[in-house]
């Protein structure tokens, strides 16, 4: 039986985790397709942990294009009870810069074609998702990134667009009206799925670039983010390592562990005996 504690989700340019022990790389197949990629079990800092790197090795998935929902049932079924997301965002505040970490603790979404819910299928349940973001694992990789000596600003808005273009100079300009931090095109449908399958999740937010509404500065483009990615993927692998060593393993005071109790609707005599089947690992014990 394989089983994990942490997941870990690799962005963009962080493909991989060095420093994983006893490692086991499997296939996982899930109700909702196959994950992004193979996932890899090892150890880190005495703890088990998932990686599985979000758009595939050698980065051939769109963001349009995930499987969110596999990738989180995958996890899920491994057991995993947190996630530690790693993601490359553009900044839209000139006090974010590039190299500088942010841990949002918010979203706006902009995407519009996206499946972002494991209900459905005879099944009717909302979460609440008022604060989005695990308090507990937003406040360790604020604590890790002081302990690497990087810098590591607690909590701002995630602005999550579809892409897979850059925006445009009106939106980047929009998204700062409404007092946005950091913009990027994946983390807000796992933020969501992660609530449902009550898994604790936040992210490290690697800044790469302004956007494109900084005059004076150049638009955001995907040379730029990889030499920002590349000039910083160790000091970010640092902080995931300090995180994996730092996360209680008690995380019960998170409204993450038990945000499914009270979110089914329906009357369970009448879910589909497919559907129970196919949300088992997520809800059995509310089935
Ligand atoms: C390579 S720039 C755009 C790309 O980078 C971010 O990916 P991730 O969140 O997986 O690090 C952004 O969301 C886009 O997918
Ligand atoms: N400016 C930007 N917009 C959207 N996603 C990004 N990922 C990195 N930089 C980005």
């Amino acid at each position: 039986m394989h089983t994990a504690e942490i997941g870990i989700i690799g962005g963009s340019g962080l493909y991989a985790m060095p420093g994983l022990t006893e490692i086991e790389e499997i296939a996982i197949d899930t109700p909702f397709g196959p994950p992004s990629e193979t996932i890899v079990l090892g150890t880190l800092e005495g703890r088990k942990v998932a990686f599985l790197a979000r758009h595939g090795k050698g980065h051939r998935i769109l963001p349009s294009e995930l499987n969110f929902r596999a990738n989180i049932y995958a996890l899920k079924s491994l057991g995993v009870t947190s996630i530690l997301s790693i993601s490359a965002v553009g900044s839209l505040k000139q006090e974010h810069k590039p190299t500088d970490f942010v841990i949002p603790d918010q979203f706006i979404d902009r995407t519009f074609a996206r499946n972002a819910t494991f209900f459905g299928e005879g099944i009717v349940g909302h979460v609440a998702f008022g604060d989005p973001v695990c308090p507990i694992v937003l406040d360790t990789f604020v604590k890790a990134c002081e302990e690497v000596g990087v810098v590591g600003k607690r909590g701002g808005t995630y602005v999550c667009i579809e892409g897979p273009q850059f925006s445009t100079r009106a939106e980047s300009n929009l998204y700062r009206s409404w007092g946005s931090d950091i913009i990027g095109m994946t983390n807000l449908q796992e933020a969501k799925l992660a609530r449902e399958a009550e898994i604790s999740y936040a992210t490290l937010a690697m800044v790469t670039d302004y956007d494109c509404w900084y005059e004076g500065h150049d638009d955001v483009t995907v040379e730029q983010v990889i030499a920002v990615m590349h000039q910083n993927s160790a000091a970010a692998q640092k902080v995931v390592k300090a995180a994996v060593r730092l996360l209680p393993t008690d995380l019960s005071a998170s409204p993450a562990q038990s945000a499914a109790k009270y979110a089914i609707m329906t009357d369970r005599a009448l879910i589909p005996e497919a559907t129970r089947q196919k949300l088992k690992v997520l809800f059995g014990k509310y089935l």
